[in-house]
């Protein structure tokens, strides 16, 4: 398990975060708050993307960094972000180089989680010709494909249409594996099991999603 024990993030002069003790245990979990609340700056502190400025983010009570950024995959808002390689399939490899697997093996996984997320027609297409829905699958396969035990996206449906929203969500519901999410697409968190609204740098409400989204939604001052 995930947790956060007086977490804080300065950036320059700016408090960004301050004061976060969390212990994420469920199997879902949203985050949602107003554009720069510092959503992903929390999101990128689960997987060791960013270090917190004060306390402690560890990993089953073991601090953080290396373990963090082994067993919790990250799924960029941007998938340029995350796509390097010029052929799908070479992306997907990519990051299976260092677990030394055979070939076979390699393949294997990659067929798989085309299959699962129903994308295997772009096995072996040019990354850079894809469109932003077809990166943004390729980007969640990318992390998807190491297996990892803790996955967090941080606004992964952006670039979607309807149906690969769909898809994209029906995967994510199948996971075996702890997804953090942030969104701004509020419906798609209404069955998660948890979300945290965060405000000012702090949690402003936790707990199940109705109660939350309702709170930020009566706090919106547009
Ligand atoms: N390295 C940095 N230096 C200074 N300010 C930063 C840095 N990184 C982030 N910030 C600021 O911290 C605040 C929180 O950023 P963050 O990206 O976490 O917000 P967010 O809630 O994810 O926003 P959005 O919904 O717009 O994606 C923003 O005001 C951002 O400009």
């Amino acid at each position: 398990m995930i947790e956060l024990q007086g977490v804080g993030v300065t950036r320059g002069e700016r408090e960004i975060l301050s004061g976060i003790d969390l212990a994420l245990a469920e199997r879902r979990i949203g985050i949602i708050g107003r554009n720069g609340s510092g959503k992903s700056t929390l999101a990128r502190l689960l997987n060791g993307l960013e270090a917190p400025t004060r306390g402690r983010v560890t990993l089953d009570g073991k601090a953080g960094g290396k373990a963090l950024r082994r067993q919790v995959g990250f799924v960029f808002q941007n998938p340029d972000n995350q796509i390097v390689y010029p052929i799908v399939h070479e992306d997907l490899a990519f990051g299976l180089k260092g677990l030394r697997l055979g070939a076979e093996e390699v393949r294997a996984r990659i067929d798989a989680v085309l299959d699962r997320f129903g994308i295997s027609h772009l096995r072996n297409r040019l990354t850079h010709e894809l469109s932003g829905g077809e990166k943004q699958m390729i980007a969640l396969a990318g992390v998807m494909v190491m297996d990892p035990r803790v996955i967090v996206l941080d606004e992964p449906t952006t670039l979607l249409d309807l149906c690969n929203k769909r898809r994209f969500m029906e995967a994510i519901r199948a996971l075996d594996q702890q997804v953090v999410m942030v969104s701004h697409d509020l419906d798609l968190l209404a069955d998660f099991d948890r979300v945290l609204l965060i405000a000012e740098g702090g949690i402003r409400a936790d707990g199940p999603p109705a109660a939350v989204i309702a709170e930020y939604v009566a706090g919106a001052k547009c």
